[in-house]
């Protein structure tokens, strides 16, 4: 039973929720059953069928409603006297500004994207209120808190974004399936069905240069008339077997690796496929009906496809992409809810997996490689609801020496599954929430604006609405108020190299970047360089200060935020642990009780390297970890498994 003073608390609050989704359905069940009278709830989706099982505010009836709509009716039904306001909306929509945010005492997240977490985050900090931040993974989630002046904000420790992998490992070498995977999705079947003017590497890459674009280019081309099972072939035989050909010729690559096999589409499959019974009949047929699967009887998706079958799907899908969804073809990217897609993928990748001697797997665990997918757990969110209710609970009684931030685990530790820590304090290095410039090296006379504010500003800073200064010129600025000859003028200097803008950015320079609408500015100085590592620094320019990233999941390109890698991909050896930062080591952060002993000493801070009370369990066999203090006595790090999402 609450005290008196925690019910006051809870009675006046004004709350907003952002995300109606698996964490927030059970967040705003517990904020009514709580005793929240005033709730306001942002969430920019529609219900889907695939929510229900664990979204228990909606049934089959809302699927295509909104689901801050929704949620919000559902809960009405039992809690007459209290006031739900769902907007259904994004919360990086303009409206929801300083202004908007200022009205709450406490924001809660129950998100799913490190994009719209880092909006949220700033917000909070312009506007002065705490947030409690949550997230999950499949058995795995935790709850932190931010209170500006109080602890770190959200984005003072690095966070996972997606993994990447070396180019030549994809287009050459891979070792793993999920190499495999990532060469299927992001090389072949781009290549294929999506975007074809989107450069794209799909030919061997070795030592020497070898080189078969003259060969790929003819081969992708395909003529109207063309049988397409006769242009699965040759796409087959190009990419499975000829570009293997190709690789295996420098002897260089493969001293110390197993050669591959060229695979021939006529050596495994020599006569046409005949076997056409599916579902798939004349006419117009719906998208999630065209199948290869059906089409060739193989009905468990958990089945392990031979050689043979693996060449059927490759060569059916691409008839059925051709015959039923010619349309789509060159606007594909891979959606694991595209059946035909998924199969397509699954196919490619296992013949390039028989190629080089791995392990193939059968279309659901290519699907939740391919997908990332780690199937969410109502419980887990149940939990982390409740977690977020505690902590929000505190903040609102401003009980700063009891606030946690705690893991779920997924084996117990010390008997524990739950596992609290004192918040960190700020990261005085952090851009987001101190005044800390960060430095850019780039080669100012051939990097253009265009680079800088999408590597930079967009991927790296998360600015929806830059404005970029240089002293008290104006360089760009987005905005949807801007005068025609003024947007003019900025478009013009996005094709510019830094050196010939109009105020020029040379060596030495310091640019003020800022979007109005999260009010944040920082500082970037300009120190230019001749040379980038293509391999290391594919960006060509490198950005420190920056609390850099962690990466995880299986993209080529290290862009934008998704969940982690399906757990039979999660092996030791990729394990990376967070990069140091300088001046903020983990080991060495500081709990709120030793500021406040600190504060209280007035002299010396208190020890650093002080032991939580909990021990983290160290068999972290997973990408995603946040790093506590040392243990005095092993001096080990303690290691947590990190939820990303929901
Ligand atoms: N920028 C945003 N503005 C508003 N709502 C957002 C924003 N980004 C994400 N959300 C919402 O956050 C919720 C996250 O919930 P959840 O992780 O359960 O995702 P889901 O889309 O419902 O499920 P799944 O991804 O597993 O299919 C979603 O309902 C999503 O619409
Ligand atoms: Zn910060």
């Amino acid at each position: 039973m609450a005290s008196d003073s925690k019910l006051e608390a809870i009675k006046a609050a004004k709350v907003l929720m952002v995300g109606a989704g698996g964490i927030g359905c059970e967040l705003l069940k517990t904020l009514a059953l709580s005793g929240f009278r005033d709730i306001h709830i942002i969430d920019m989706d529609t219900i889907e069928v695939s929510n229900l099982n664990r979204q228990f505010l909606f049934r089959q009836s809302h699927v295509g409603q909104s689901k801050a709509k929704v949620a919000r009716d559902a809960v009405i039904k039992f809690r007459l006297d209290i006031n739900i306001t769902p907007y259904h909306a994004n919360v990086k929509d303009p409206d929801f500004n300083v202004e908007f945010f200022k009205q709450f005492n406490v924001v809660l997240n129950g998100l799913d994207n490190l994009d719209a977490r880092r909006h949220v985050n700033r917000l909070c900090l312009a506007a002065e209120v705490p947030l409690v931040e949550s997230g999950t993974t499949g058995f795995l989630g935790q709850v932190t808190v931010h209170v500006k002046g109080k602890t770190e904000c959200y984005e003072c420790q690095p966070k996972p974004t997606p993994k990447s992998y070396p180019v030549c490992t994809i287009t050459s070498t891979p070792l793993k399936f999920v190499h495999c995977i990532v060469w299927a999705k992001d090389l072949l079947f781009a290549k294929l069905f999506g975007d074809r003017n989107q450069g794209n590497d799909l030919n061997v890459r070795s030592v020497d240069g070898a080189d078969s674009s003259k060969h790929t280019e003819d081969v992708f081309e395909r003529s109207l008339e063309e049988d397409p099972e006769k242009y699965g072939r040759k796409i087959y035989d190009h990419v499975f077997g000829y570009n293997t050909e190709v690789a295996l010729a420098n002897e260089e690559t493969w001293k110390n690796r197993r050669r591959p096999k060229p695979i021939y589409a006529r050596n495994v499959l020599p006569d046409k496929i005949v076997l056409r019974n599916g579902n798939v009949k004349n006419g117009r047929t719906e998208e999630s009906a065209i199948s290869a699967m059906s089409s060739l009887d193989l009905s468990n998706p958990q089945d392990i496809w031979s050689l043979v079958e693996n060449t059927k799907v490759f060569l059916e899908a691409v008839r059925l992409f051709i015959e039923k969804r010619l349309q789509d073809i060159g606007n594909l990217t891979f959606d694991k809810d595209d059946q035909l897609a998924v199969e397509f993928v699954t196919a490619a990748a296992n013949i390039r997996a028989a190629s080089f001697g791995i392990p193939m797997h059968s279309l659901f665990e290519a699907k939740g490689i391919a997908g990332n997918i780690v199937h969410a757990v109502a419980t887990t969110n149940a939990i982390i609801a409740g977690l977020i209710v505690i902590e929000a609970i505190k903040v609102l009684q401003n009980d700063s020496p009891n606030y946690r931030m705690t893991y779920c685990l997924e084996h117990p530790s010390r008997k524990m599954l739950l596992m609290p820590v004192e918040p960190f304090e700020a990261n005085k290095s952090c851009y987001v929430c101190s005044e800390t410039p960060l430095l850019l090296e780039i080669n100012t006379s051939n990097s253009k604006l265009r680079d800088f504010v999408e590597k930079i500003v967009t991927n790296k800073l998360g600015m929806h609405f830059p404005l970029i200064m240089h002293g008290s010129n104006l360089i760009f600025e987005v905005g949807d108020d801007l005068e025609v000859d003024v947007a003019a003028n900025y478009a013009l200097n996005l094709d510019k190299v830094l050196a010939e803008l109009p105020s020029p950015v040379t060596n030495g320079t310091m640019l003020t970047v800022e979007d109005l609408q999260q009010e944040l500015s920082c500082n970037i100085n300009i120190k230019h360089r001749e040379m980038f590592d293509e391999e290391k620094e594919p960006d060509g320019m490198v950005l420190t200060g920056w609390t850099a990233p962690t990466e995880r999941d299986s993209h080529v390109t290290t862009n934008g935020e998704s969940t982690a890698n399906a757990a039979s991909v999660m092996e030791e050896s990729e394990v990376e642990i967070a990069p140091e930062i300088p001046g903020f080591t983990s080991g060495n952060k500081r709990k709120l009780s030793e500021i406040a002993e600190a504060d209280a000493q007035e002299t010396h801070p208190a020890p650093k390297n002080s032991t939580t009370n909990h021990e983290a369990p160290e068999d972290v066999d997973d990408e995603d970890i946040v790093l506590l203090d040392k243990n005095p006595e092993t001096g080990n790090q303690k290691k947590v498994k990190l939820a990303a999402n929901c």
